[in-house]
Formats: C-alpha cells, sequence, structure tokens
C-alpha cells in the first residue's frame, strides 16, 4: 500500500526491504519507510541513522526501544518520526482525545474506558494507537496507567479485539450513572495509514531533528 501511495505521487522505490534482504543500498535513498515487525523496528532504524537517512516509523510493539531510537538519531544528526498511527483521521483523533480528557478531568462521575479492534494477524495488543490514545488520557487527567481488561481504580482499562480484517477502530467512553459520551475513530481500510507516512516521509527530507505527525500537519 505504502509502495501504491508512493508511486501515485511520483516518487521512486529505490530499495524494498524484507527479513531475508542481506544487502541494502542506501545511496539512493532520501528516507525510509518502516512497516515491519516489533523485533525488527529498532534494528532497522539503527541501520538507517548510520547511513544517514531520515526514517518515518509506523511500526509498534517496539517502544521500550524509543528513547535509545531518538539518542542514536540525535547523535548521527539523523531525522526520525514515530508515529503508532499516521492517519490523518486519527491524528486528529489524538488531539481530540486530549481535548475532552481536559473537559473530563475534574468529572469524577465519569469513567473511562476503551476499545480496539484490529485483524486477527496483528501481533502486539494493546494497539500503539490506544496506548497513545490512553498517554493523552493520562497526561491531562488523573488517571496514572492503562491496563489490558480488569483494570484498578484510577488505571484506564483497554479492551483489545482481533476480528477479521478489521483495519483499526479505536473508541474511548467515559461513562455515569446516568449517560455516557463516546468518541470513535474507523478506519475503512489502510490506505489512511499509507497515505499519511508518505506525507511525513514527503515532510522530514532535507530535516535534521526527532519529529511527530503534529509537526507535519500543523494541529496546533
Ligand atoms: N503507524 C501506523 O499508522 C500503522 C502501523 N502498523 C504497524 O506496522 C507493523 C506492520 O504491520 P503490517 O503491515 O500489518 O504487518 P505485515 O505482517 O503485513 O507486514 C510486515 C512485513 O515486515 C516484514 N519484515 C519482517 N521482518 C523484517 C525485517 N527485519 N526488516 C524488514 N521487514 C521485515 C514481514 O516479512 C512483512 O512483510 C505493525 O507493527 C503494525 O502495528 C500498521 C498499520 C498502520
Ligand atoms: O497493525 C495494524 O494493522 C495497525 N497498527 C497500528 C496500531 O497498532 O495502532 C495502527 C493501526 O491501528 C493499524
Amino acid at each position: 500500500m505504502i509502495e501504491q501511495v508512493a508511486l501515485s505521487r511520483n516518487h521512486t522505490i529505490v530499495a524494498k526491504v524484507d527479513v531475508d534482504t542481506v544487502d541494502i543500498d542506501f545511496s539512493e535513498m532520501d528516507v525510509a519507510i518502516d512497516f515491519s515487525m516489533p523485533s525488527a523496528a529498532y534494528g532497522n532504524l539503527t541501520k538507517c541513522f548510520e547511513h544517514g537517512v531520515p526514517v518515518i516509523s509506523g511500526t509498534t510493539g517496539w517502544l521500550d526501544k524509543y528513547d535509545e531510537a531518538v539518542a542514536l538519531c540525535k547523535e548521527n544528526k539523523g531525522a526520525f518520526i514515530y508515529a503508532s498511527n499516521f492517519s490523518l483521521g486519527v491524528n486528529v483523533f489524538f488531539e481530540l482525545n486530549e481535548y475532552l480528557a481536559k473537559m473530563m478531568k475534574n468529572l469524577d462521575q465519569y469513567k473511562v474506558s476503551m476499545e480496539e479492534i484490529h485483524h486477527t494477524q496483528k501481533l502486539d495488543e494493546p494497539s500503539g494507537t490506544a496506548i497513545t490514545l490512553a498517554e493523552g488520557i493520562i497526561k491531562n487527567t488523573n488517571y496514572s496507567a492503562w491496563k489490558l481488561e480488569n483494570a484498578p481504580a484510577g488505571e484506564i482499562p483497554i479492551v483489545s479485539k482481533r476480528i477479521g480484517t478489521t483495519p483499526g477502530t479505536h473508541s474511548i467512553d467515559y461513562s455515569s450513572e446516568v449517560d455516557s459520551i463516546e468518541i470513535k475513530h474507523t478506519a475503512h481500510n489502510r490506505e489512511g495509514f499509507a497515505l499519511g507516512a508518505v506525507i511525513a516521509a514527503e515532510w522530514i527530507v532535507g530535516k535534521t531533528g526527532v519529529f511527530t505527525m503534529k509537526d507535519v500537519l500543523n494541529l496546533g
């Protein structure tokens, strides 16, 4: 999908890398896009930084090494964007989530919960997007952590479901005894993720530093 979107925007694919690729020619690359596997992402980023190639990273499930990746990028005067979700709609949804969380902060009668639904091939749970959403709530409320399923008071419960070929659905619910407020993002297909990643790749060429999709999309 990334290749298709990149070609449609008049880019050239100079290398395609998979698990069995032995030699990579970095010489013609303006930018690399990594959507691989949790266990592979950090190694792939490292190689790109060492070769002075900016990286757009969409792989989830490797963030225990995010700080190391940032340090390595800076050390090599490289350029780097990680996003748990590159779709334009989800990046607006991230902002909406934080805005709603700020308003709900002092309304103790509402309890928050989150649900994410993805295809059955997905390796990680909860989704990277759900973790970003939970972090957005934690930053703006008195919730201290998130937990899969049964969370104790003060932590955000996340329910992960794996159903068929679902591209990615995330919903956040604040419920009280008398009513509920729900916000939800539904990806209709995977094209939005690829388009956002290619837009980020176009944006980062020629820049040095560690950025986010908020920078790319100029979202306030
Ligand atoms: N940030 C975002 O917007 C999105 C993130 N993702 C994430 O991207 C990752 C990949 O997801 P999918 O495309 O659904 O998985 P997939 O399984 O369809 O594709 C992953 C590919 O990576 C390859 N691979 C394995 N080891 C590799 C290595 N060492 N170097 C390079 N490639 C390697 C696999 O052979 C496979 O072709 C997951 O972590 C997923 O959560 C997926 C969609 C959107
Ligand atoms: O694995 C996927 O498919 C997706 N992964 C990302 C995530 O973990 O949040 C983004 C999107 O939801 C699709």
